[in-house]
C-alpha cells in the first residue's frame, strides 16, 4: 500500500482508474461535482450515471469537496474532460501537494489557447513542474478496464523515479503499464486519435468498407506524427499504445464515443442531436477545432483533421468532405520522399 490517491473527475474513466487504484489496496477519494452521485458511490458502491456496470471497492469513496479529496493525497490524478481541466486545476491549485506525483489521464487540446494538458497543469499549479507530471494514455475503454479485461497503457514522464513510481501504482494483474519519456508524443496520440475516430465512424456510417477504415487509420497516424514532431515528440511513440494502439481501438471499437459521433454523422444526423443523446464527452469534437487551428498556426497540412473540422463546424456534407479528401493532389506517403513529379 502506497497511500491515499485523489482522483479529480468522476466520469467513466476517472471511475475505472479509481477502481484500479483501490483494487491495488490504496484508499481512493474521487472528486465528483454531483451530490446524488457522491451519495450513490459511497452507499451503493456504483457510479450509476457514468460506469454502471462496475462494482466499486468500498475503499473508493467520493466527495463534492475537492479539498477533502486532496487531503494527505500521495498521488493526484486529473481526469476531467480537457475543456474542464483548467477550471479543475484552478480550483485545487493551492491544495495539490507539490511533492506528490501528478498524473493526467485526459486526452485533448484546449480550444483557443491550443494548449495540451501538460501546459495547462504547468501554468495553473503553482510549484509543480514537469518533474512531477505523468501522462497515462493508450487503448483503454473504461468499461473493459472496469471488467478487468487485460489492458495495456503507457505512462509518460521525463523523470525516471516518478515514472516508475506511477507505473507500479497502476500496474495490476489486468493492467500493464509501459514507460515512455515522450510527453508530447503520448499527448498527441491520445488527443488526435479521437478526431480520426470521428472520421472513421463517419466512413462506417456512410457504408464504406474496411479499405476506407484502414486508410483513415494509417493516414490519421501520419497526421498525428506530423503534429507530434512539430511539438518536439518522437515519431516512434506513435507506433505504440498511445498512437497506433489507441487509433485501432477507437476507430474500430463499438464502445467508442467518438466513433459513435462519426457513425451518426455519416448516417445523416445533426451534431447537436448526437451530442445531446451521447451522455458522455466526445473529446474529438473540440479537439478537431484545436488541431485544425494548430495546423494553421504551425503551417502543417493535416487533411483528415481539416475535413473533419469542416464537417463538424462548417456544416460541410460528409460526402463532399470524402470527395475532397480523395481528390487531393497526389503526394508521397512519407514526406521524406519529397514531392511527386508529374510524368
Ligand atoms: N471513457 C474512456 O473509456 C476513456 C476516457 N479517456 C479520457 O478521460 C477524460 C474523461 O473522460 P470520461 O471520464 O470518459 O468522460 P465522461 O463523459 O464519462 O465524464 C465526464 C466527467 O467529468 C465531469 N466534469 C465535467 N466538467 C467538470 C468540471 N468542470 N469539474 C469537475 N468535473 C467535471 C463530469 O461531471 C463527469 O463526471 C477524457 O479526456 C477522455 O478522452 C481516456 C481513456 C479512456
Ligand atoms: O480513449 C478512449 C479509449 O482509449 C475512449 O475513447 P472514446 O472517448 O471515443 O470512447
Amino acid at each position: 500500500m502506497a497511500g491515499k490517491v485523489a482522483v479529480l473527475g468522476a466520469g467513466a474513466w476517472g471511475t475505472a482508474l479509481a477502481k484500479v487504484l483501490a483494487d491495488k489496496g490504496d484508499p481512493v477519494a474521487m472528486y465528483c461535482r454531483r451530490p446524488d452521485l457522491v451519495d450513490q458511490i459511497n452507499r451503493e458502491h456504483v457510479n450509476g450515471r457514468y460506469l454502471p456496470s462496475a462494482k466499486l471497492p468500498a475503499t473508493l469513496t467520493a466527495t463534492v469537496d475537492p479539498e477533502e479529496a486532496l487531503d494527505r493525497a500521495s498521488m493526484v490524478v486529473f481526469v476531467a474532460p480537457s475543456h474542464a481541466t483548467r477550471e479543475v486545476a484552478r480550483l485545487v491549485a493551492r491544495k495539490v501537494p507539490t511533492d506528490s506525483p501528478i498524473v493526467s489521464a485526459t486526452k485533448g487540446i484546449e480550444n483557443d489557447s491550443l494548449t495540451f494538458i501538460d501546459e495547462i497543469l504547468a501554468a495553473e499549479l503553482p510549484g509543480a513542474t514537469h518533474r512531477h507530471f505523468s501522462f497515462l494514455s493508450g487503448p483503454s475503454f473504461a468499461k473493459e478496464l472496469a471488467a478487468e479485461l487485460p489492458t495495456g497503457v503507457v505512462i509518460a514522464s521525463t523523470e525516471t523515479r516518478v515514472r516508475e513510481h506511477v507505473m507500479n501504482r497502476f500496474h495490476t494483474s489486468y493492467m500493464r503499464t509501459y514507460a515512455s519519456k515522450d510527453i508530447p508524443g503520448v499527448e498527441c496520440g491520445g488527443a488526435i486519435k479521437n478526431v480520426i475516430a470521428i472520421a472513421a465512424g463517419a466512413a462506417d456510417g456512410l457504408g464504406f468498407g474496411h479499405n476506407t477504415r484502414a486508410m483513415l487509420i494509417t493516414r490519421g497516424l501520419s497526421e498525428m506524427v506530423k503534429l507530434s514532431l512539430a511539438r518536439g515528440g518522437e515519431a516512434i511513440t506513435l507506433a505504440g499504445l498511445a498512437g497506433m494502439g489507441d487509433l485501432v481501438l477507437t476507430c474500430t471499437g463499438e464502445l467508442s464515443r467518438n466513433r459513435t459521433v462519426g457513425l451518426e454523422l455519416g448516417k445523416g444526423r445533426k451534431l447537436n442531436d448526437i451530442l445531446t443523446g451521447l451522455g458522455h464527452v466526445a473529446e474529438g469534437v473540440k479537439t478537431a477545432k484545436s488541431a485544425y487551428d494548430l495546423s494553421r498556426r504551425l503551417g502543417i497540412e493535416l487533411p483528415i483533421i481539416s475535413e473533419t473540422y469542416r464537417v463538424l463546424y462548417e456544416d460541410k456534407p460528409v460526402l463532399t468532405a470524402v470527395k475532397d479528401l480523395m481528390g487531393r493532389e497526389l503526394t508521397a506517403e512519407f514526406e521524406s520522399m519529397g514531392a511527386i513529379r508529374t510524368v
